[in-house]
């Protein structure tokens, strides 16, 4: 089972991913950043952070690389099985909607959001909403973690990019779940469609997560 978290930065993706991994009773649990997986799409994150002045189009491949490359990885080692569960933090949303606001490409958008959904069979995709406002209050209130380029731009860089994120939610009919709300209230909808989804493609599997508090 394959479960992407698209969402912008500080809508509290890592959070919710590491309590599904916890939530998960089937088989074994992982919550990975498809952009970071691979030693190769490190190296490109870091150029990309590193990089003075790159061009919309070329950030977004670079984005789109690394991502592909972990689907190839995934692939590799099988695509998990129904009992597995693997958490990814963005998939194929992201591209479109960071893109989009970076000023990529249309042509160049679909085809990548093409090329990732083809690249990875993900079973449950949600995107997790939050005003811009929240979600720059919520990263300067963090200190564990340095800040990226995309964290620092403040909470208007961080609206346009949740209005990009919910027209793609609205066109592909990815659910929007509230993240203003309690953690586990939010994990809760997930483990929902989750458990829809499980339903589908593992029938005799029986429970699939713990109970929600
Ligand atoms: N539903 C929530 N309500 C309140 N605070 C939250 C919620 N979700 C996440 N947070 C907090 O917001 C911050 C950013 O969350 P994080 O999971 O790192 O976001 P992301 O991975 O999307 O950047 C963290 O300090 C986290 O504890
Ligand atoms: C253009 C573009 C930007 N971004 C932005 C959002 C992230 O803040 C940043 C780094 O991505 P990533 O390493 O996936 O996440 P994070 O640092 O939030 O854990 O790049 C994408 O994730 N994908 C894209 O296609």
């Amino acid at each position: 089972m394959i479960v992407c978290v698209e969402g912008v930065n500080g809508c509290g993706k890592s959070t919710l991913a590491a309590i599904l991994v916890d939530m998960w009773t089937r088989g074994q649990a992982v919550a990975l950043d498809p952009v970071q997986h691979t030693r190769f799409g490190g190296a490109l994150r870091s150029a990309i952070m590193a990089a003075e002045s790159l061009g919309a189009d070329a950030e977004t491949l670079a984005f789109a690389s690394a991502r592909l490359h972990t689907a190839t990885a995934l692939a590799g080692q099988r695509c998990p099985p129904a009992r597995e569960l693997v958490v990814l933090e963005r998939w194929a949303g992201a591209v479109v909607a960071y893109g989009t606001v970076a000023g990529s490409s249309p042509f160049l958008l679909r085809a990548l959001e093409a090329a990732l959904a083809g690249a990875l069979p993900v079973d449950v995709t949600v995107l997790v909403d939050v005003p811009g406002e929240v979600a720059a209050a919520r990263l300067t209130q963090q200190t564990s973690t340095q800040a990226n380029r995309f964290e620092t731009r403040g909470s208007a860089y961080l609206e346009r990019v949740r209005r990009q994120y919910l027209a793609w939610a609205s066109l592909r009919q990815v659910p929007v779940i509230n993240g203003l709300q309690d953690l586990h209230t939010i994990a809760g909808h997930v483990t929902r469609l989750i458990e829809t989804t499980a339903a589908v493609t593992d029938p005799g599997g029986g429970h699939t997560t713990k109970e929600t508090a």
